[in-house]
C-alpha cells in the first residue's frame, strides 16, 4: 500500500515530504522487527522513548517514520500528535480492518480471563466454528499455537494477527484484554462484539496506584464497545452480577448488557453447586429456563467462570444443551489447577495464582478437597504490586497448614528483599521461607504423606524463572514431578 492511501486513515498530519510516496511493506513500532519497506512509528514507552530509534529504523529499512517530535531522518515523517493512536488506526487500516469481519469477544477482569477465554474458544469450537484465541498462554488459531509476548499484543502485532486469522477462515476470536492494554491503546482500532468482565479485585496497584484507576482501565473495555443496537451486529457486555465493580462497567456502556452469578439475580445463574472431587455439578437458570450442569472443574471461581463463557455462548444463540454438553469434554487450561500425577500418595497441584484473590480462592477450594495437611509453595513476582506480598503471604498462613515463601520470578529485584515483604503480613504465624523455588518445591514434596496436597502456586504455565535479566529454564511441574520421582 502507498504511504499516502495508507495516510487517508488519520487526520491532522504533516508530511515533511509529500514528493515521495513510498510502497508501504509493513507497519513496526520496534527497530528490532524493521526491514525494507517499513513505516515505522516511534512511541514513547515506559523505558524507551521510540524517537531515539528512528535513525536506526532508516538504516535498517525504514522508508517512511510516524512521530510527535522532531526527528532527524532522511525518509518522510509524518507529524501526528499521538502516535500510540495513530499506530492504532494506521494498523487497522494497513490490515484493511480486519476486527470488523471478525466477531471478537474481549475478556477483562483480575482473574480468569485465561480460563474463561479458553472456555468461550472451546464452546465455539464444539460447536463447528472457526475459532481464534489471544491470550496470556499463546495465540491459537487453525490448529498452530504461536508465543505471546504480552497478555494482550501491541496495535500492529493485534490488527496482524487478526488479519492472518481471516486468511485462515477464523469467525470468532476470544481475547484476553488485560488493563495494561486498555490504557497503552493495545486495543484502539479493535472492533469488539462482546465484552466480558469476571472479577476485580486487587493486582497491578504498581501501575495503576488506585483501584479506581485500575477499575477505570478495565471500563474502557466496555466504553470502547460503543452505543450501537444493529440487529446485525448486536454488541453486549456480560457482566458478573456478584462484583460491585459491574454497576460502574453498566454505566461507561451504551450496548446490551447480560449479567451472570451465583449470590445474586442474573440472567444465567447457578444455584444448587455441589463439589465433588472431580468436578462440580449445578442449576443453571437462563432467560429460557433451567438446566442440570456438570463440569470437570473444581472450585466455585470455576462456576463462576464457566457462567462467563456460557453467556458467551447464550449471546450467540448456540443451543443451552449443546453449549453444557461442551463441558463435558473440557480439557482444562495448562498450568490452573494441574494435576501433577507421579503415582504418589498424596495431591500435588500446579496453579497460576499470584493475586490475593486467587491465591484466597484456590486455597478454600484445596483445602476442602483435602483430608491431610495442606502446603503451598508461593511467591511474589519482582517489578509487581509490591502491596499485594504481605496480603498473600497472610493468606498462604490463613488456610494451609504448611506456608512456604519463596521466590517467583525476582526479576530486577531482590529475592531476600521481596520475602522479607512478604513476612511483614504474617509476623508471629507459621511459616517456613526456602529463597530458592526448587528447593521449596523438594522440600514440600519430601515433607508431605498420604492424602495432604501441595498447592505450587503463582507459575502455572510457565516454563521459565526470571532473575535480574536472564531467563532461565523453569516449569513446576517438571520441578515436581522429579522431587516426586527421588522421594
Ligand atoms: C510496562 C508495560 O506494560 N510495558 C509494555 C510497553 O512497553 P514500554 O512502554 O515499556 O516500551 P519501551 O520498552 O519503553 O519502548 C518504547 C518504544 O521503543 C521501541 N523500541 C525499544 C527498544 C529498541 O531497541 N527498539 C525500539 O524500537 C519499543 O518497541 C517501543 O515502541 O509496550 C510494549 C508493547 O506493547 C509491551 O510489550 C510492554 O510490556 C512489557 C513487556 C510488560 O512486561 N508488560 C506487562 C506489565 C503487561 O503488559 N502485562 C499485561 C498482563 C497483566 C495481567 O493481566 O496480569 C499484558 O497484557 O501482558
Ligand atoms: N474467576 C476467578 N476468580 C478468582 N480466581 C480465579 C478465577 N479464575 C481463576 N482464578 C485463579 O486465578 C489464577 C489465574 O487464572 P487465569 O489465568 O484464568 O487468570 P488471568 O486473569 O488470565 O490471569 P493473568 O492476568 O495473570 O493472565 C488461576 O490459576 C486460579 O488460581
Ligand atoms: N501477567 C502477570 C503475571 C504474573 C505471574 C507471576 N508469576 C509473576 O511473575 O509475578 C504479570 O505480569 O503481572
Ligand atoms: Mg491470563
Amino acid at each position: 500500500m502507498k504511504l499516502q492511501t495508507l495516510l487517508n486513515a488519520l487526520s491532522f498530519t504533516q508530511v515533511t515530504d509529500q514528493s515521495i510516496n513510498p510502497e508501504i511493506k509493513r507497519i513496526e513500532q520496534d527497530t528490532r522487527k524493521v526491514a525494507e519497506g517499513t513505516l515505522f512509528i516511534c512511541i514513547e514507552g515506559t523505558v524507551y522513548d521510540g524517537h531515539q530509534f528512528a535513525r536506526e529504523a532508516e538504516k535498517r529499512g525504514a522508508v517512511a517514520i510516524v512521530a510527535k517530535k522532531p526527528v532527524d531522518v532522511n525518509v518522510p515523517v509524518v507529524y501526528v500528535q499521538d502516535t500510540k493512536r495513530a499506530m492504532a488506526i494506521l494498523a487497522s487500516a494497513f490490515y484493511q480492518y480486519p476486527s470488523e469481519k471478525l466477531n471478537i469477544i474481549g475478556v477483562t477482569g483480575t482473574n480468569g480471563k485465561t480460563s474463561v477465554s479458553h472456555m468461550i474458544e472451546h464452546i465455539f469450537q464444539t460447536n463447528g466454528k472457526s475459532t481464534g484465541l489471544i491470550g496470556t498462554l499463546y495465540t491459537k488459531y487453525n490448529n498452530e499455537t504461536f508465543d505471546t509476548k504480552n497478555t494482550t499484543p501491541d496495535s500492529i502485532t493485534l490488527q496482524k494477527l487478526f488479519s492472518n486469522m481471516i486468511a485462515k477462515n477464523v469467525e470468532f476470536v476470544s481475547m484476553e484484554v488485560s488493563s495494561h492494554a486498555l490504557v497503552q491503546g493495545r486495543v484502539w482500532g479493535t472492533d469488539f462484539d462482546v465484552a466480558v468482565f469476571t472479577n476485580l479485585t486487587q493486582d497491578h496497584l504498581d501501575y495503576h496506584k488506585t483501584m479506581d484507576e485500575y477499575r477505570f482501565a478495565k471500563g474502557l473495555l466496555f466504553s470502547q464497545l460503543g452505543n450501537t443496537y444493529s440487529p446485525e451486529r448486536k454488541k453486549f457486555a456480560i457482566l458478573n452480577a456478584d462484583d460491585e465493580a459491574s454497576r460502574y462497567f453498566e454505566t461507561v456502556t451504551g450496548v446490551h448488557i447480560l449479567t451472570y452469578g451465583i449470590e445474586r439475580q442474573a440472567n444465567i445463574r447457578a444455584t444448587n453447586i455441589r463439589f465433588f472431587n472431580k468436578g462440580t455439578s449445578f442449576t443453571l437458570q437462563t432467560p429460557e429456563g433451567k438446566w442440570q450442569v456438570t463440569i470437570p472443574l473444581i472450585g466455585k471461581f470455576n462456576v463462576y467462570n464457566s457462567l462467563a463463557a456460557i453467556s458467551v455462548g447464550f449471546v450467540y444463540d448456540i443451543p443451552m444443551d449443546r453449549i453444557i454438553q461442551s463441558f463435558t469434554k473440557f480439557p482444562g487450561v495448562p498450568g490452573r489447577l494441574e494435576l501433577v500425577d507421579g503415582g504418589q500418595s498424596f495431591g500435588v497441584i500446579v496453579d497460576y495464582a499470584h493475586t490475593p484473590d486467587s491465591l484466597e480462592n484456590v486455597l478454600k477450594t484445596v483445602r476442602s478437597i483435602g483430608k491431610g495437611r495442606l502446603f503451598v509453595v508461593v511467591g511474589c513476582g519482582g517489578d509487581r504490586d509490591r502491596l499485594k506480598r504481605p496480603i498473600m503471604a497472610k493468606i498462604a498462613c490463613k488456610y494451609a497448614t504448611d506456608p512456604i515463601f519463596t521466590s517467583d520470578n525476582p526479576r530486577s529485584e531482590d529475592p531476600m528483599a521481596i520475602l522479607k515483604e512478604m513476612e511483614e503480613g504474617v509476623k508471629g504465624l507459621y511459616y517456613k521461607v526456602i529463597p530458592d523455588r526448587k528447593e521449596a518445591i523438594q522440600w514440600a514434596i519430601r515433607s508431605a504423606s498420604k492424602d495432604d496436597i501441595v498447592l505450587i502456586a503463582g507459575k502455572g504455565h510457565e516454563t521459565y524463572q526470571i532473575i535480574g535479566d536472564q531467563k532461565i529454564d523453569f516449569d513446576d511441574r517438571l520441578v515436581a514431578r522429579e522431587a516426586i520421582r527421588n522421594k
